[in-house]
């Protein structure tokens, strides 16, 4: 199995790598690439951690040789938030990043699963998909956003907040990745129970966690080691469904047919081919619901600038 990090040199990718570094499966290659020239440096640094994970490290313009091969490539290459701007900020300079990348992509590796990390995730995907068109090698079934950030985010805090053992909390969350796009779907927590109070406190915490974090590091970036722990977590639930294993599944920012948007983020089983079926993501509470309609129209725009960013 191979799997390539493009972004590898940044705050995300390295915490990524190391995680991939100690957790692929025996005999995988992890393919590390950056436009910094520390990229190579950082592969070198991570070989000499014992796992049989063979790595290998790119830098310069041309990522091709880091992605031939691969069949897991996850991106997180890209500008990150600083307090005060909103995840579409980045829009004008990520664009272009996904854009370039996914080119090289389609090129070098057009079976590639593709996970999709960089911000705005709602609109990145959108470009990816219209770039994987344009080659004529799209297939929807191979195509991510990443959100499981949202997931960990909200297992973590329904966990502290309720006193349960954070392993045992399983939290759908649905939508996109930015604001009022993120929807936990809290009324399907298993073995709790929420005041009104509780879960629109709860609901806004998880929406608004990226920019905790991009507030409490004030200025020097936005998550990382988690985000680095949830790719981890979603990269190698690709390689498992890839290797064959059955239930494999994750929410994720995916075409899948949803009949709410293009793209939207829903439970889906992983397999050989990527996506192997779409899960109804269930029974919704009235509050949800009304959440989820609401942030229709936000989500569908986002969308569409990342259409007409390619067209
Ligand atoms: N999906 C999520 O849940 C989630 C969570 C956190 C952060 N993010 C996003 O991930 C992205 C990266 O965040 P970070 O904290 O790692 O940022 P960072 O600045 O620490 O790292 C970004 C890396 O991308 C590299 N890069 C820039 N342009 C490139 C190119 N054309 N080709 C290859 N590499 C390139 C930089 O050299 C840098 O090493 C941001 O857009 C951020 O908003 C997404
Ligand atoms: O909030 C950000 O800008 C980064 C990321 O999308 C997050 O959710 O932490």
């Amino acid at each position: 199995m191979k799997v390539a990090v493009l972004g590898a040199a940044g705050g995300i990718g390295q915490a990524l790598a190391l995680l991939l570094k100690t957790q692929l499966p025996a005999g995988s290659t992890l393919s590390l690439y950056d436009i910094a020239p520390v990229t190579p440096g950082v592969a070198v640094d991570l070989s000499h951690i014992p796992t049989a994970v063979d790595v290998k490290g790119f830098a310069g313009e041309d990522p091709t040789p880091a992605l031939e091969g691969a069949d897991v490539v996850l991106i997180s290459a890209g500008v990150a938030r600083k307090p005060g701007m909103d995840r579409s900020d980045l829009f004008n300079i990520n664009a272009g990043i996904v854009r370039n990348l996914v080119e090289k992509c389609a090129a070098a590796c057009p079976k590639a699963l593709i996970g999709i990390i960089t911000n705005p995730v709602n609109t990145t995907v959108a470009i990816a998909a219209e770039v994987l068109k344009k080659a004529g090698v799209y297939d929807k079934n191979r195509l991510f956003g990443v959100t499981t950030l949202d997931v960990i985010r909200s297992e973590t805090f329904v966990a502290e907040a309720k006193g349960l053992n954070v392993a045992d909390v399983k939290v759908p969350v649905i939508g996109g990745h930015s604001g009022v796009t993120i929807l936990p779907l809290l009324s399907q927590v298993e073995g709790v129970s929420f005041t009104d109070e509780e879960v629109a406190a709860l609901t806004t915490r998880i929406q608004n966690a990226g920019t905790e974090v991009v507030e409490a590091k004030a200025g020097g970036g936005s998550a990382t080691l988690s985000m680095g722990q949830a790719a981890c977590r979603f990269g190698l639930s690709l390689v498992r469904g890839l290797q064959g294993e059955a239930n494999v599944v994750e929410c994720a920012y995916v075409d899948g047919g949803s009949e709410h948007a293009e793209f939207f983020a829903q439970p889906v089983v992983l397999g050989k081919n990527g996506v192997e079926e779409v899960l109804a993501y269930g029974e919704v509470s009235a509050f949800e619901a009304n959440a989820r309609d609401a942030m229709l129209d936000t989500l569908k725009a986002d969308i569409q600038l990342g259409i007409d960013f390619v067209k």
